[in-house]
């Protein structure tokens, strides 16, 4: 194991349908590693395997082979300590349970009592920004106010990795940039070790201490660059860095196969 990395995948291979007619390679041999308190983003194009790679992070998908470890543990399964907070809250927010409930949700099968569960819930909710839902129901909010629930959901599991797969896909502009700052500040503040996957380059340069890009087919490691910005970042002075354009260019023709001229000179990471 790499000294210290929370998650580590090695060789990580899925291939859909093996030796059936459908056959599908999709992850080749992907090797990475994601460090305590770490903000990683995964992008690529759509089809890569961005969200294969997350369930494998996750334990909910098994792969073909190779194998992903949490601290010293291999991954078999899922795990307590990790959270996931998928792209589609409207699937995943139940309608006929209160806000608190739906986000009270996973304590359920813990034993958690109650009094107990709404408590957490209503802690995770104002971490969110929403204390004043907690009675509402799922479809009485925006989607922005949802996918913020689903994120408290995600906070409930007190686990201290959070997976998030194309979390702020489906809200507006304003809200996707609200919900960025939402995230890295309960990175900052809970010290949690955020994976976040997005086709969103500008995303991935924002929210991650690394960006790792995917591509090829089958898909493999193009790249891993490391953001200079800190902890502390904000949209208008981080998205205006010179060196913020420089990274989503880097990706950008990483993604799309082309050289750049630094490509000759020292690499970021
Ligand atoms: N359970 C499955 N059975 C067969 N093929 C699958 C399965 N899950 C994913 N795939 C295929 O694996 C490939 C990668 O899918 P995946 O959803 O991981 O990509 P992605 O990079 O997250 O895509 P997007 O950005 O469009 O969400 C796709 O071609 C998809 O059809």
């Amino acid at each position: 194991m790499t000294r210290g990395s929370v998650l580590h995948v090695e060789d990580l291979c899925m291939t859909f349908g093996q030796g059936g007619p459908q056959e599908h390679r999709v992850l080749a041999g992907l090797s990475l590693r994601v460090d305590p308190g770490e903000s990683v983003c995964v992008v690529g194009p759509s089809g890569a395997g961005k969200t294969t790679l997350l369930r494998c992070l996750a334990g909910l998908t098994p792969p073909t082979s190779g194998s992903v470890r949490y601290g010293d543990q291999r991954l078999t399964g899922p795990h307590a300590d990790i959270a996931v907070v998928s792209q589609d809250y409207r699937g995943s927010l139940l309608p006929w349970m209160r806000v608190w409930d739906n986000v009270a949700f996973p304590l359920q099968g813990r034993g958690v009592r109650k009094a107990a569960r709404k408590a957490t819930a209503l802690e995770c909710l104002d971490a969110v920004g929403l204390a004043d839902v907690g009675d509402k129901y799922p479809w009485q909010l925006s989607g922005g106010m949802q996918q913020r629930v689903a994120i408290a959901r995600g906070l409930a599991y007190d686990a201290p990795v959070l997976l998030m797969d194309e979390p702020f896909g489906s809200v507006d502009a304003q809200s996707r940039f609200d919900l960025e700052d939402l995230t890295l500040q309960l990175r900052r503040r809970l010290g949690i070790t955020v994976v976040v996957v997005t086709h969103d380059i500008d995303e991935s340069v924002y929210l991650g201490d690394r960006v790792i890009v995917l591509g090829g087919r089958p898909t493999a490691v193009l790249d891993t660059l490391t953001v200079p910005f800190g902890t502390d970042r904000d949209q208008l002075t981080t998205r205006a860095d010179p060196r913020f354009a420089e990274l989503r260019t880097r990706v950008l023709a990483r993604i799309r196969g082309e050289r750049l001229d630094q490509d000759a000179e020292p690499a970021h990471n």
